[in-house]
């Protein structure tokens, strides 16, 4: 599904990683570590097609990702850091807001989706008053709107508590067997266990 060729990337004169290569297939999960600051961010944002990289080259499907860039954005979720949630709507709204620019019509409800994430009774609050956890509980709740076969996810636990983490791993595991890759970075290990788990180091070069 993904192949990254001999990919280089150089910020403020520093070489974060050079001639990178490697492959995901479907059905497989890669889980990014690294120290703060080894480049892990950089290199989901090159994956995503937000960020040039110095050298190489990014193939969705044999083909160059930015050779037909919307093509390819309807193939990928990328969730960062900054979780795209808009904060003065509500959890309902902003559901909404993703199946209208998706331009799908999932069929779910939505109350339902967002109570298996636990935010029963929070659905008609303003998102910027909830704790930081519920925010990334709604940012998430794209996991269960979207058909992207291909999940990039910038540290997808952060603030979200163990309950929530593994509710978000069995999402995972449905993702995968129903033919899609993820590729997360993660200070923390899964607590789930996937057999198609592949782990990449990035190192902190200087
Ligand atoms: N917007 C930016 N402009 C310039 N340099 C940047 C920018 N963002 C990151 N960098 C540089 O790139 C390096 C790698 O940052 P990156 O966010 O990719 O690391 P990371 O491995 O994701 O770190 P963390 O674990 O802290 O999230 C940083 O040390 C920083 O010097």
């Amino acid at each position: 599904m993904l192949h990254v060729d001999a990919v280089t990337c150089i910020k403020q004169e520093r070489c974060l990683f050079e001639d990178l290569s490697f492959t995901l297939k479907s059905g497989e999960i890669m889980q990014l570590e690294g120290p703060n600051g080894a480049g892990k961010t950089s290199l989901l944002r090159i994956l995503a097609g937000f960020a040039e990289p110095m050298q190489g080259q990014v193939k969705f499907n044999q083909q160059c990702i930015g050779r037909n860039y919307d093509e390819y954005a309807e193939n990928v979720l990328f969730i960062g850091h900054k979780t795209g949630v808009n904060t003065a709507l509500n959890a309902l709204e902003n559901c909404q807001f993703w199946l209208n620019t998706h331009g799908l019509e999932s069929g779910l409800d939505l109350y339902e989706v967002l109570a298996d994430l636990g935010l029963v009774g929070l659905e008609d609050v303003p998102v910027r008053q909830l704790s930081a956890g519920q925010q990334r509980r709604v940012a998430l709740a794209r996991l269960w709107l979207n058909r992207a076969p291909l999940w990039l996810l910038d540290e997808p636990f952060t603030a979200v508590d163990k309950k929530g983490v593994q509710l978000l791993q069995q999402r995972f595991a449905e993702h995968l067997a129903s033919g899609g890759a993820i590729l997360l970075t993660s200070h923390q290990d899964l607590t789930t266990h996937f057999d198609k788990l592949i782990k990449l180091q990035l190192e902190y070069r200087i």
